[in-house]
């Protein structure tokens, strides 16, 4: 554990009250597998959090899937105070209720392209394409050899993202064309400045008090997995700088080493981060 990420941690076991804890959902909350209609949560992720729930300011998912799917296979529903942010932050999903903007018409576009193009490039029969709607995620993993393949792709799906204007996100064996503008780190930043506002777009609850000692937020949890969940750090780095503690936990992979390298805390992938919530609950009950 960094010294910053011990200072974080503090400031969550000592204002838990006005603590923001965000988590991506596939590698961090869910074990990784290949079939991504066959992801689900850790089997204690959702009991921990119900748990951690009453004694925490805010839990928030941040993640790529969509807000629904990511409910759905996590078995959040029913969380209480628990926000889904889903497909990079433009969806959003609270107590039942499902928030999302019409996709931009370059979704339409790449999704009439995609199967033309990617069979232009040689892609092998195993690649896959999943229609999120807002966003069409192509996957490598069930390929032979699934780092040749995305490599193969990066051209032309970069290519694809520039004429129909959507963003390319990487990620663990897979290639998005998504909407651009947004990214987890602008999602989690806005949601906590609602929060302490005290409005938003839609009617927002207020913020939550912190325990009289603290501010809000008065520490700022992150833990993800991949590529996508570096923009939330960057926003951990940024709260650290206005004064705000933060902890950065990397839910550890031999897939990618970014997120390692710039975390406090590094734990063995889903299993790891729940056994870390385990303990930080433990320390506030
Ligand atoms: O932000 P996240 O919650 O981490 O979501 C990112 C993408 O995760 C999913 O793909 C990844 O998980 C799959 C299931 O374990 C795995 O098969 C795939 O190789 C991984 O890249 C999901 O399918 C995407 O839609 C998410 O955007």
């Amino acid at each position: 554990m960094t010294a910053d990420g011990a200072d974080g941690l503090d400031a969550i076991r000592t204002h838990p009250a006005g603590a923001v804890l965000g988590f991506d959902f596939d590698g961090t909350l869910a074990p990784i597998v290949d079939d991504p209609a066959a992801a689900r949560a850790h089997p204690r992720a959702a009991g921990t959090l119900a748990r951690l729930a009453p004694h925490v300011g805010c839990l928030v998912i941040v993640t790529g899937r969509p807000a629904a799917v990511a409910v759905e296979y996590g078995g959040f529903d029913g969380i209480d105070g628990l926000v889904v942010l889903g497909q990079y932050g433009l969806e959003r999903w609270e107590s039942g209720t499902l928030t999302e903007p019409e996709p931009p018409p370059g979704v339409a576009e790449a999704r009439a392209k995609l199967p033309e193009i990617l069979k232009a490039a040689g892609a092998p029969p195993e690649t896959f394409v999943e229609d999120k709607r807002q966003a069409l995620a192509v996957h490598t993993r069930r390929c032979a050899e699934p780092e040749v393949a995305l490599e193969r792709l990066r051209g032309i799906i970069a290519a694809l993202a520039e004429r129909t204007g959507l963003a390319v996100e990487p990620g663990r064996f897979v290639l998005e064309l998504r909407p651009p503008g947004m990214d987890k780190g602008k999602a989690l930043r806005a949601f906590i400045e609602a929060r302490r506002a005290g409005t938003a777009g839609a009617p927002e609850p207020s913020a939550p008090a912190s325990d009289g000692r603290g501010g809000f937020p008065s520490a700022v949890l992150f833990a993800g997995d991949d590529l996508g969940d570096l923009a939330a750090y960057d926003a951990i780095d940024a709260f650290r700088s206005e004064g705000v503690p933060g902890v950065k936990v990397c839910s550890g992979s031999s897939e990618v080493t970014a997120l390692a390298e710039r975390a406090d805390v590094i734990v063995d992938g889903p299993e790891g981060v729940v056994a870390f919530l385990d303990m930080l609950l433990e320390s506030l009950a």
